[in-house]
């Protein structure tokens, strides 16, 4: 708390400067917007503001509307929070009117925050907080470091929040990054770096924004420097294919500004010529165009016309011309689409994508190597699938589920009468019915030795012998295996033939684990999707519950995943997966806090506390029941659920309240 004294001196100080307007740069910025907050907003610098939160629901619409930028901005703001959280900062992110869309602070600190105002859902906008980094930044649309007294409300003095702008495209503010810590030294000074940290954390988020937003043109990146340019992407143009500028970043506007070549700002209605890439450097379109094919390092440097200056320049080129190319090879043979649909840009999954589309035509056996769960039976299945046996049967069977004295009649079938218990008219095997399509072995380590021998002749012969049968019958086979287990180990112990290794073995196809896949996203994202299909409904995947799914190291692979999804799917609200619907080993890691609610953003970063009501954890939800004598609505607030949600999972969990106990 602030002394009484030093709440009177701020007071008059604010009054003095006021009436004595000198300051310059900084201090002229923090001048005049003192002057605001009493001639316009009314504030009082002796009536200390405490924090305004919008309420859930109106925060769930700032959110929402955030929501692209908060995607791309991720991994900045959670650097960001990394680097500064030892030195006891915290980060949000507002929208472009000052409310905290995104917060990430130490776990233990999360009263001091949401009594500060530092926490999702603040107002942080001029008219509300006063002079403060957020609002004051929105206000005058640059970087600004609000330390200690600089603050209009004697309730915020004792911080040192500084804050940078995130544009959008058009030049119009799109959010605020700020960084605020409780203690920092007297003076001044000691945030600059501060400053500029989170300067250059804005303008990452910008520009990946920028990049996101302008990923079906070519994007000219230039800078001073040759070595710098593909690194620094400075100033960024985003252009027509005959070179007409469409948009550029904050530091692109200042730099076609600087040429006489203003770009539209925010809402500016009149006619404004529309420029082009020519018109800023002294070059043919075509020289812009084919950077990327035609010069070595992928730079070429250019003259500005105006000016004579060199800036050397780099071009990304428009991601539709890749996705054409892509569906170009689909439409050209679209029997690879269900290879294709097995992963995104993960480069493992690729040269595995690239080698089965070469090998599905192929006489050969197919070995699929892989954690438990990374998809080996997926695999097996776009393999046929893709192949020219696609109309004919996929047979699988599981080697380790099927019991061992049934494997064999199962697998090669019987005459009438073969044995005691058969069936009268005998069975076709498993490996006939698989005739001219694909068989395929899952867990094949796990086949006993006998059976192997046997397997090795149908392989090696292309026939089968049925249980009591005098004559072999022709298979047409392509056979598929999968393992887990390390085939190689197994045969040094003589648990394996080495012969039926090497027949199975035509060729194999090593699938990654989960964890160390680069397209998470897309194996999300299309799960669920799946998911929905199958069960007829439409719920939103929130990013709070997408962050923890990524952020988990599977170690059951796709198939953890995939029940993860379903029993999200099966416990949300129906309209919605938040990170609290995720079952409590894929949070555990990246905990959720009690009050999470449907209006947070990233309570798995927020998290001060256990996640109190997890579904399927049943004894804090009955502790929270008890503390508040089965009170529903003290629950759900504490909690931050709503009461039917409250009401779902006491029934779920299968948890009485006292009074209803008798009636049973
Ligand atoms: N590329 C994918 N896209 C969507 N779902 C997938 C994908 N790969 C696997 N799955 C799903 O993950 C689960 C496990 O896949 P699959 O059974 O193919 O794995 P596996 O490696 O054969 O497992 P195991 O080693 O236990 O036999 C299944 O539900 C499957 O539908």
């Amino acid at each position: 708390m602030i002394s009484t004294s030093n709440q009177r001196q701020h007071v008059e100080t604010i009054l003095h400067s006021l009436t004595n307007p000198s300051a310059e740069g900084e201090a002229a910025i923090i001048e005049r917007s003192w002057r605001r907050c009493i001639d316009r907003y009314g504030l009082d610098p002796a009536r200390p503001t405490p924090p305004r939160y919008v309420p859930g629901a109106t925060l769930r619409e700032h959110q929402d509307q955030a929501d692209a930028l908060i995607q791309v901005g991720r991994a900045g703001v959670e650097q960001l929070y990394r680097q500064v959280v030892p030195l006891g900062y915290v980060v949000l992110l507002t929208d472009a009117r000052g409310i905290a869309v995104q917060f990430l602070g130490a776990k233990h600190d999360q009263r001091e925050h949401q009594r500060t105002g530092l926490y999702l859902g603040a107002d942080w906008s001029e008219s509300r907080a006063g002079t403060c980094a957020v609002g004051t930044c929105i206000h005058e649309r640059t970087a600004f470091t609000c330390h200690h007294s600089d603050h209009f409300s004697a309730h915020h003095i004792r911080l040192t929040c500084t804050a940078a702008p995130v544009f959008d495209p058009h030049g119009q503010l799109l959010a605020v990054l700020d960084i605020s810590a409780y203690h920092s030294p007297e003076s001044k000074h000691s945030q600059t770096f501060a400053l500029q940290l989170v300067k250059y954390t804005a303008k990452m988020i910008e520009n990946a924004y920028f990049l996101q937003r302008y990923n079906d043109h070519h994007v000219v990146c230039l800078d001073r420097s040759r070595e710098f340019v593909q690194i620094n992407r400075r100033y960024l143009i985003a252009i027509e294919e005959d070179g007409t500028v469409v948009a550029a970043n904050t530091a692109g506007r200042k730099l076609l500004r600087h040429h006489d070549l203003p770009l539209p700002g925010p809402g500016e209605t009149r006619l404004f010529k529309a420029w082009n890439i020519q018109d800023l450097l002294d070059a043919e379109i075509e020289d812009v165009l084919t950077i990327q094919r035609y010069c070595d390092d992928r730079v070429r440097a250019f003259r500005t016309h105006r000016h004579r200056e060199i800036h050397f320049a780099t071009l990304i080129e428009p991601q539709r011309r890749t996705m054409h190319a892509a569906s170009e090879s689909r439409a050209r043979d679209t029997s690879l689409a269900p290879l294709e649909a097995l992963a995104d840009d993960d480069p493992a999954m690729r040269d595995t994508l690239t080698r089965a589309a070469r090998l599905r035509n192929e006489p050969i056996n197919i070995l699929v190597i892989g954690e438990t769960g990374t998809g080996k039976e997926r695999m097996a299945r776009a393999l046929h699938e893709s192949s020219r046996r696609r109309d004919k049967p996929f047979v699988a069977i599981n080697c380790a589920a099927m019991p061992e004295s049934l494997i064999e009649s199962e697998l090669f079938g019987y005459e009438p009468g073969s044995f005691t218990g058969a069936r009268s008219k005998g069975m076709k095997g498993l490996i006939a019915q698989a005739d001219g399509g694909t068989l395929f072995l899952d867990e094949i380590g796990d086949m006993p030795l006998q059976l192997q021998t046997r397997l090795l002749r149908v392989l090696a012969e292309q026939e089968v012998l049925p249980i009591g049968a005098s004559r072999p019958l022709k298979v047409d086979l392509r056979v598929v295996a999968a393992t887990h287990r390390d085939l190689r180990g197994l045969i040094s112990e003589g648990r394996f033939r080495e012969d039926l290794f090497y027949r199975l073995n035509g060729a194999s196809l090593r699938l990654p684990p989960l964890r160390e896949r680069a397209d998470k996203g897309y194996l999300i994202r299309r799960i669920f999707e799946e998911l929905q299909q199958e069960r007829d409904e439409r719920t939103r995947l929130r990013g709070d519950a997408m962050s923890a799914l990524l952020a988990y190291p599977w170690p059951g692979n796709i198939r953890e995943l995939h029940n993860a999804l379903r029993y999200a799917l099966a416990t949300c609200d129906g309209n919605e997966v938040i990170v609290n619907d995720l079952p409590e080993e894929c949070i555990s890691g990246h905990l959720a806090h009690p009050g999470a609610h449907r209006g947070e953003i990233d309570p798995a970063l927020n998290a001060p506390n256990r996640v109190v009501d997890l579904p399927g954890n049943r004894d804090p939800l009955h502790q929270a029941l008890r503390r508040h004598h089965w009170n529903i609505s003290a629950v759900a607030r504490e909690l931050g659920l709503s009461r039917p949600t409250i009401y779902r999972r006491m029934k779920r969990l299968g948890i009485v309240p006292p009074q209803q106990r008798d009636t049973l």
